[in-house]
Formats: C-alpha cells, structure tokens, sequence
C-alpha cells in the first residue's frame, strides 16, 4: 500500500515561498489503477517525484507498505526505486540503442547478466506486443510503439508500482485508448499497483477504480471514478467529467418530438444503464426472452468505467403489444431503469 499522509511540498522561491503540494492524504492499495488528475501546475509531478524518492517531503510522509521513503538510507532507497517503474509522455528511450537494448538497460545498470538479461527482454517484448522489432530503434517506431517499449523498460526490474506520467498525452485517441487497454492487461497479469497521472479524464475513466482530482497543489476531490462521474462535487472535476464527453452530462441529440416523429411505430423506450456491467447481454436477452420482439437503435451513448457502464441507449421495439410490455418489465427486474417515451 503507498500512503501519502499529510504530505506538504514547499519551494523557496527568491522572495516569497511556493506551496506546490499541501496537505496531502492518500491512501492507494496494492493492485489498484488509482488515478490522479489535474491541469498544468497542480502539484501532480511533485507528488510523484517525492514518491520516487527524488525529494522529501518539507512535512508529512509518504509510506510504501509501511516504510516512510524519506527515511530510508541510500542503500535501502536505491532498492526501492527498483520497486518503482515509470513512463512518461516523451517516452525517454536512448536512440542510440536498439529496442532491445533499451529494454535491458535497467536491467544492465542492476548488474544482470547477458543470458538473463536477453530473457527478460523477450519475455517483456512479447508481453507489449512488440515481437519482430527487437532490432528495430525508437527512430523507426510510431509513438504507441515507443511508448510500448518505455512500459516494456519500467517492468525489467519487475516492480510493484508503475507510475505513468502523461504517458498518453502525446498520443492520439486511438493509440491512447491502445496503451490504456495494455495498461489494464498488464495490470490484471502482474498484480500492479499503476498511478496514473493525467490530465485527461477519457484516461481515468477507462482503467482508474479510484480517482484523486488536484488543484492548486491539493486533493479537492477522491473517490471511486463510477461515483465521480455519476456526481462530480466540485466545480473543476465536473469541468474534466464533461471534456470526457460523458453522456451523462448531454440530454439525447434528438428531442422527444422528433424521435415520436421519426419512429412512429411500436414503443419507443430509453434505457438508463448506471454501472450496469455489460449492456449488450441485457439487450440480447431481451430479444430472445420474447418471440416477436425486434429492435432498432434509435441513438445512444454508453461510456465504460471500471464500475460499469453508464449512459443511455434509446430503442425502439417492434412487436406485439404484449410483448413490449413484458419486454420493458424485463429490464426493470434487471435494474435497468427503462422510460417509455413512445406507444405507436
Ligand atoms: N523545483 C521547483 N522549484 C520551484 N517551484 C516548483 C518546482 N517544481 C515544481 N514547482 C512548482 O510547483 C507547482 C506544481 O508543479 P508540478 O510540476 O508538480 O505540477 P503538475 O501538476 O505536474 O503540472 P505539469 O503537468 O505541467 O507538470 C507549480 O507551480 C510549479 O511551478
């Protein structure tokens, strides 16, 4: 378990004093994806780097499984960073050396020797995907591949925590959400404890269980992203919630009219899915239960946390009468919140 207790991170600035972190409690568990967000400035890279061990904190603790890092001796802390894997936005590989070669590095610098050091290396390569290009070098990689070896070089040292700065920031949606969904794997396989630091919602929400929102170097907001999502408290995290495109905070594009107007026949329902774990068996199950029913999807947006999904789904069932009627009773006894908006 890592534990910010208190923590508090003050620079001398020439004239004045600048509090960059303040008063900070966290507490994340073992094999948690627990994710920190806020914009430029908010204290997030300080946080990190006291938990490497880079700076102490001016008051307060950070403890992993119960070791205060500040109190360690150099010895015992060079040990710990081994514990402690990073990637960041710019990938920081050595272009230099082949992808292979920047896999092994840490492991060079830790004093392994070559035979293991090639088997590690191949095994993490396999792992990120990344057979074939053992010889390859960063240059002749595109970004989601970089950052594939810059994960691939974090978990040499086998550690217990991967830190990810930004580590999708300078990647485009697709390659992000490629990363996030290797990050997710890697975190389910190895047991990892990830600290994702973001400034980017989509990020948290996909893979976070747990979310802390910074500002102006404080925790204004934490908790489970399901809960954060369904109801930001503060001003700044329903600002990161809405830049996600979230479909709770937009009504349907379509009005009430111009859906009875466009879908004239059968019922038209909308279904409310609020942390239901997966919508398309529920939908699938419906149309098997009852012989008659057909279904259109008039519109629809589903967004997928680690909680469940949320988000709307408007249908239109066609039918006997009877049929859509037990239909809808189907989905509330499955929780699902269904509204009827329209009966041809
Ligand atoms: N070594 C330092 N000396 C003085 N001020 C610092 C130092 N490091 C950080 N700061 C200040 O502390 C505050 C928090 O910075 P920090 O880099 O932790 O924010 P951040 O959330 O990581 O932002 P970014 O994503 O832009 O890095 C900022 O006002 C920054 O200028």
């Amino acid at each position: 378990m890592i534990r910010f207790k208190n923590v508090n991170k003050k620079y001398k600035l020439d004239k004045s004093i600048l509090t960059a972190v303040k008063d900070v409690n966290l507490e994340i568990n073992d094999g948690e994806i627990f994710g920190i967000i806020g914009y430029s400035g908010a204290g997030k890279s300080t946080l990190v780097r006291m938990l490497d061990g880079l700076e102490a904190p001016t008051s307060g603790s950070i403890e992993i499984n119960g070791k205060d890092i500040a109190k360690l001796s150099s010895k015992e802390l060079r040990s710990q960073r081994k514990k402690v894997g990073m990637i960041f936005q710019h990938f920081n590989l050595l272009w230099s050396r082949t992808i292979q070669q920047n896999i092994e590095l840490p492991l060079e610098i830790a004093g392994v020797d070559k035979e293991q050091r090639h088997q590690k290396a191949e095994k993490l390569i396999e792992l990120v995907g990344l057979k074939g290009r053992e010889n390859d070098y960063p240059s002749e990689l595109s970004g989601g591949q970089k950052q594939r070896v810059g994960i691939a070089r974090a978990l040499a040292n086998d550690p217990e925590i991967l830190i990810s700065d930004e580590a999708t920031s300078a990647l485009d949606p697709q390659t992000t959400d490629e990363i996030l969904d290797l990050l997710l794997e890697i975190n389910k396989k190895l047991n990892l404890t990830i600290l994702l630091i973001t400034h980017e919602m989509h990020a948290i929400r996909k893979t976070a269980s747990k979310v802390a929102v910074m500002q102006d170097g404080q925790v204004v907001e934490s908790g489970n992203v399901y809960d954060i999502f369904q109801n930001p408290q503060q001003e700044i995290t329903t600002r990161f919630v809405n830049e996600d495109d979230n479909p709770n905070a937009k009504d349907l594009s379509m009005t009430v009219d111009e859906i009875i107007k466009n879908y004239p026949n059968g019922m038209v329902i909308k279904l409310t899915f609020k942390g239901t774990q997966s919508q398309q068996p529920v939908v699938s199950q419906m149309i098997r239960e009852f012989d008659s029913l057909e279904l259109n999807i008039v519109e629809g947006s589903i967004h997928q946390t680690q909680g469940g999904s949320i988000g709307s789904l408007v249908l239109q069932l066609l039918g006997t009468p009877e049929d859509q009627n037990k239909a809808v009773e189907y989905l509330k006894s499955v929780n699902v919140e269904a509204e009827v908006i329209n009966r041809g």
